[in-house]
């Protein structure tokens, strides 16, 4: 399909967001005392993020909760102003909120709907149509491939209130696509959805980066939607991008080594195995052991020679293993300063 579309680059330079947060002491008396001095917290929860995208780029923006990711969605699609810094998506500022680049972007939070709860999601359709002014022959057309697409015959009648939440997400991402937006800012578009629906909601995701060229920035929880759909990652880690590259380039980051799949034509002991490497796993003939990432070719000349292997593979952990290392799995929210104002 050939467009003669506007640029949907995104270019983001030292971007930065402070949220002041006011405190009040429980109970009455700290209802008056935060009159006289009111204390308040400054959140730095985006501290100087640059990056940019080229059209029809798909990125997973990865990290630990409260890293920043929403704040700076939230930011790129214009709903916070930044403290500091640049955004230019799709060669609008997104701060002014301009109509021209509203009907160019879309923002999917997998936690907020937007579809009208009592109605069904037919009338929310209609109303986002006379929003972004959708030309009549322009719906039809969507409303047939999204139909089709996200297998939403049959759903579209029905009140929003009695679907499902997986069919609820299908017509929430549809709602959000209708104007044929060229940049996506998903964050966390499959949450709580069984594994069947999470395929389908990543399938439709790709079709429409392919039909459309649209740069896509994703945040998922779920690894499978990050290495289903994108090709390079971004990580933030207290509101600093940390990690800029693909993934294969992310696996490197852990230190936790490289795994080593074994087909044994013999059967071979754990505790044999585990002169080769650690985290031995026996079942059978197969078996699995982590070596460290320099000297997989040793360990791996080692076992081939020393036993009798009918096959041998070697693989980057899980990319949900490297995240637990980088992060321990914990949770970090943004650096606080504590500023006293009267
Ligand atoms: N409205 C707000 N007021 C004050 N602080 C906020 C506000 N929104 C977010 N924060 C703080 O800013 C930091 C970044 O939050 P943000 O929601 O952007 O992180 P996140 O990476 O999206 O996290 P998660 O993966 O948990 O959704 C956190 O410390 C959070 O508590």
């Amino acid at each position: 399909m050939t467009h003669s579309l506007p640029d949907a680059s995104v270019h983001v330079r030292d971007l930065k967001k402070q949220y002041a947060v006011h405190e009040k002491e429980p109970g009455f008396m700290g209802s008056l005392r935060s009159f006289v001095s009111r204390k308040t917290k400054y959140v730095e929860a985006v501290r100087g993020v640059s990056f940019e995208l080229a059209p029809g780029e798909v990125v997973g923006f990865l990290g630990p909760n409260g890293a920043g990711k929403t704040t700076t969605l939230k930011m790129l699609s214009g709903l916070l102003h930044p403290s500091d810094g640049m955004a230019r998506i799709a060669g609008y500022e997104p701060r002014k909120r301009e109509t021209a680049f509203l009907k160019q972007i879309t923002l999917v939070m997998g936690q907020k709907q937007q579809l009208i709860w009592d109605l069904p999601a037919l009338d929310s359709f209609l109303v986002n149509q006379a929003i972004y002014e959708i030309p009549d022959d322009q719906y039809r057309a969507t409303m047939r491939e999204f139909t089709e697409v996200l297998s939403l015959e049959g759903i579209l009648k029905k009140q929003v209130r009695k679907l499902s939440l997986g069919e609820r997400m299908k017509c929430e991402l549809a709602a959000a696509l209708l104007h044929r937006p060229r940049v996506l800012f998903l964050d966390e578009p499959t949450i709580g959805l069984d594994v069947n629906m999470q395929e389908s909601v990543r399938a439709f995701i790709r079709d429409y980066n392919e039909r459309y060229d649209a740069t896509v920035i994703l945040t998922s929880h779920y690894m499978a939607d990050v290495t289903a759909l994108a090709q390079r990652i971004l990580v933030i880690d207290r509101g600093e991008l940390v990690f800029d590259g693909d993934l294969a380039r992310l696996a490197e980051q852990g230190k936790g080594g490289k795994t080593v799949k074994l087909k044994l034509r013999e059967a071979v002991s754990a505790a044999h195995l585990a002169h080769y490497g650690h985290d031995v796993k026996v079942d059978g003939l197969s078996a699995e052991l982590t070596v460290p990432r320099a000297e997989v070719s040793t360990r791996a000349a080692r076992l081939l020679a020393d036993l009798d292997v009918a096959d041998l593979t070697v693989e980057d952990p899980p990319i949900e293993a490297v995240m637990a290392e980088l992060f321990g799995g914990g949770e970090k929210a943004g650096e606080v300063k504590e500023v006293v104002s009267g």
